[in-house]
């Protein structure tokens, strides 16, 4: 009996414990944090507009209507109307506000100073938001474009050098040539047409393009194998991009859902085609013993991990023990995959669209390919110092990556009590910059900031604008875009070969409507009307 009493007492006690543990956890995660990283934002003089329990400025969020400003263009109504309520706060508070969805705090940032400090400030502990890591989960794993701390910094170190420019160089060869076979498609398609012009929606095309250049340029593989793991990504971000777990608020992703079980079984398909790959190469380096290996981006992976691997085991290694190295392998080969492609695609489709919009430039281009190739024929890229002299196409593409570039949000969480410039940033806080305003910002970039003007980048990024940090197609400070050299690199080899060898003009079908889908995008496709270069003539 008093056995049996003495262990009920224990048992109403460890009870009770849990009990107010998780009461005193919920409290300081729902009440006493949110208040605190308010507070300490407040004490600053950031404001915002005023959360209420429990979902802060969700319904205004989702009530606020867009308002485009009278200088702006018709066709600029798409950069008030994909979340209109930044606009609406900014004018309300300026442009560095706090928002609320709930128990998660966010700061809009677009106050190019700030920006500044922020893209000098290098720790790990402003990094990936981690709520947005937990949805997109399956489709890029702990892969580099997600991860934070450690295995972020291990895959970051291990492929940095691989998109330098030094390599980038080594791999023009493939780039015009996956972009010659688009030349010859348009080509045959223009010849079959009755009338020598046909209507083309431009990123069919170059989203094939773009996969085939990675595919081959990093993978060393075609793009009939690297076509289905595209294929399989871009429906695992169709499916997430619906969700609003991206914008902070209700993720019910953890609830077993008809969603949620297809986009694992898609995660598990592209897991297997990615892993094919792998293997094949594995097994081409045993074959090859003691001949040469490839010297490309998925070699530099699978050896870099197979080292870490063995420092690993004698505990030496940058990673935890015990780290998935065979998942982290796939993870970052879908993580290139997934960077590379389509955003590479898209800024070529919208840098044609604007071409086609503004035909002075396409003849201020096809000028400076006469100038720099000569007139003997078609250009041709073995030679990076050609492409590094060709200014007009440099300032043509940096203006249409500042007014349509892929990247739509930029986002960080704080994982410390940071200090940035004049600033303390609490920990828990998530930072959150709208690039198609940022990029539009009449302070930084002058009374014309919403025209197109190539002219402007005359003098590079800081003859352009008065805050060259705030210039951000490629994110900023630590996590900035490996990429860049790789992707501006074959943006301008593919536009000098279609201004080349093509006129074009766009169709009368098109409908002006960029919309996001984590990345910019044409909602109803770029049309172009394609005839053969002085076809007539
Ligand atoms: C026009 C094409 C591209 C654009 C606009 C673009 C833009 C970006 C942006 C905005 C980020 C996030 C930066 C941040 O959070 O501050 C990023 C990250 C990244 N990009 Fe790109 N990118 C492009 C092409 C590429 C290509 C071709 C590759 C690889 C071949 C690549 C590899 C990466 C990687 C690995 C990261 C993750 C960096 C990290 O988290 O440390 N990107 N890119």
């Amino acid at each position: 009996m008093e056995f049996e009493y003495e262990w009920l007492k224990k048992l109403w006690w460890t009870v009770g414990l849990i009990v107010i543990s998780s009461v005193v956890i919920l409290v300081e995660k729902v009440l006493l944090r949110p208040r605190r990283i308010r507070k300490t934002l407040e004490k600053q003089g950031i404001k915002g507009p005023k959360p209420s329990f429990p979902f802060g400025n969700v319904t205004e969020m989702q009530q606020i209507r867009p308002q485009r400003p009278k200088y702006a263009d018709i066709t600029e109504e798409w950069v008030y109307s994909l979340f209109p309520y930044f606009h609406t706060w900014k004018q309300q508070y300026g442009s560095l506000f706090i928002y609320s969805t709930g128990i998660k705090q966010h700061l809009y940032v677009e106050d190019a100073k700030v920006i500044k400090d922020l893209s000098v400030h290098m720790s790990p502990d402003l990094g990936r938001v981690e709520y947005l890591n937990k949805a997109l989960l399956p489709m890029l794993g702990d892969g580099m474009v997600r991860a934070n701390g450690k295995s972020w910094i291990f895959q970051r170190n291990l492929i940095i050098a691989e998109l330098f420019m030094s390599k980038v160089k080594t791999m023009m060869g493939h780039m015009e040539g996956s972009a010659l076979e688009i030349v010859q498609k348009w080509e045959r398609l223009i010849n079959e047409s009755k009338d020598k012009i046909v209507e083309i929606v431009i990123e069919n095309d170059l989203k094939v393009l773009s996969e085939d250049i990675i595919s081959k340029a990093c993978f060393g593989s075609d793009y009939t194998q690297g076509k289905y793991i595209f294929e399989i990504l871009a429906r695992m971000q169709n499916k997430l991009s619906k969700t609003s777990t991206l914008l902070g608020y209700l993720n019910l992703s953890f609830l077993p859902s008809k969603e949620s079980k297809e986009i694992w079984k898609l995660k598990k398909e592209v897991d297997a085609l990615v892993l094919n790959i792998i293997h094949a190469r594995e097994k081409q380096n045993q074959e090859n013993n003691n001949g040469e290996k490839q010297n490309d981006l998925l070699q530099k992976i699978i050896e870099g991990v197979a080292h870490e691997k063995l420092l690993n085991a004698s505990g030496k290694g940058t990673l935890k023990p015990g780290h998935d190295m065979n998942q982290l392998i796939i993870d970052l080969c879908k993580s290139i995959y997934f960077a590379g492609s389509e955003s590479t695609a898209i800024t070529a489709v919208w840098a044609l669209y604007l071409i086609s919009v503004y035909p002075e430039w396409k003849q201020r281009i096809r000028d400076e390919i006469s100038e720099i190739f000569g007139d003997d024929g078609p250009p041709s890229f073995t030679d990076m110092t050609k492409l590094q002299k060709m200014k007009t196409l440099h300032m043509v593409v940096l203006e249409s990556m500042r007014l349509y570039g892929p990247a739509v949000t930029n986002s960080r969480e704080t994982f410390a009590d940071l200090k940035i410039g004049d600033l303390v940033l609490p920990k828990g806080l998530y930072l959150w910059m709208f690039l198609p305003l940022l990029h539009r910002d009449v302070d930084n970039w002058g009374p014309d900031a919403t025209e197109f003007k190539p002219e402007r980048f005359a003098n590079g990024i800081s003859g352009a604008c008065k805050y060259p940090q705030a210039y951000l197609p490629f994110g900023y400070g630590s996590r900035f875009c490996l990429g860049q050299n790789f992707t501006l690199t074959e943006i301008k080899i593919v536009i000098c070969l279609m201004v080349y060898n093509f006129d074009f003009k766009l169709s009368p079908n098109y409908v002006h409507c960029p919309t996001s889908n984590l990345l910019l995008v044409p909602k109803y496709g770029v049309k172009l009307l394609v005839s053969k270069r002085n076809a007539g003539k």
